[in-house]
């Protein structure tokens, strides 16, 4: 466990494997922290870096007074990677880590040899929609909005595993204000232009039943680089690196081959 102060915001972050090897960088969605990553780590080939870090207001980063801007968002994991020295990394992010993504690989392609866009978009959801989500957990804390984000995040036979809980337990226990604050950074977030203007390695990953980035959402948004794949895991919501821990990691050990990463 390590703690990183960008000037604006205390972020926690991990590093796995060996100092010198490979970059592999995760970036993770609204309302999870790092440990979203435990079950696909172990299965991924040996000798990469592992970095992984939770983003403002979650997990055991500090919680900056909101809203939050993606802008904000991506300038923290700048300054982290930097401060770690990292350079040529493949950026793995997973819906609004997903968006950093695209916004770091805009800014700052030098960091980057490849990224993974995975249950994400260009633009999720309206601003409307936003609004009445950030009232909502204004009105009632995360608990509020859980049972339907279990619905989005996960698939109607995983809803039935007595997993389901330690995935609640994770949302809910999260502060309201980062909930919130980063809701408002997506709400903001337009990146048809800017990601449609990237040339780099990109892999696009979806889940068949994801309720909050539909595979063809997800599709739209990869597809706007040239060159890049696109991998659907059936039986899988917004988190399939939960559900299909050993496919997940299959694909992305594949693309991190294929980028000559490993
Ligand atoms: O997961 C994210 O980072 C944003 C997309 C979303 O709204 C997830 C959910 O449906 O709760």
């Amino acid at each position: 466990m390590k703690m990183f102060d960008t000037g604006d915001v205390r972020l926690h972050y991990r590093i796995d494997g060996p100092d010198d090897g490979p970059t592999v960088v995760f970036a993770n969605s609204l309302g999870t922290d790092m440990r979203l990553w435990d079950p696909i780590l172990p299965m991924l080939p040996a000798g990469l870096r592992l970095i992984r870090y939770d983003k403002r207001g979650h997990g055991l980063s500090s919680c900056p007074d909101g809203p939050y801007s993606m802008g904000a968002l991506v300038t923290d994991v700048e300054r982290l990677l930097d401060h770690l020295g990292v350079k040529d990394c493949v950026f793995v992010g997973l819906s609004i880590g997903g968006m950093i993504a695209q916004g770091l690989a805009v800014k700052r392609l030098d960091l980057m040899r490849a990224m993974v866009l995975s249950n994400t978009a260009a633009k999720i959801g309206t601003p409307a929609m936003w609004d009445d989500r950030i009232a909502a957990v204004k009105a009632g804390g995360v608990e509020a909005l859980a049972d339907a984000v279990m619905e989005r995040w996960f698939s109607a036979g995983f809803r039935k595993t007595p997993e389901l809980e330690l995935w609640r337990n994770m949302l809910v226990r999260g502060e309201d204000a980062g909930y919130a604050g980063c809701s408002a950074a997506i709400s903001g977030t337009d990146f048809y232009s800017p990601t449609a203007s990237l040339r780099l390695p990109t892999l696009g990953i979806a889940g068949a039943e994801d309720g909050s980035t539909p595979p063809d959402l997800v599709r739209e948004t990869t597809d706007l680089i040239p060159g890049s794949k696109f991998h659907l895991i059936r039986k899988a919501g917004h988190l399939p690196c939960v559900e299909q821990p050993v496919e997940y990691a299959a694909v992305l050990s594949d693309f991190l081959k294929g980028v000559g990463h490993v």
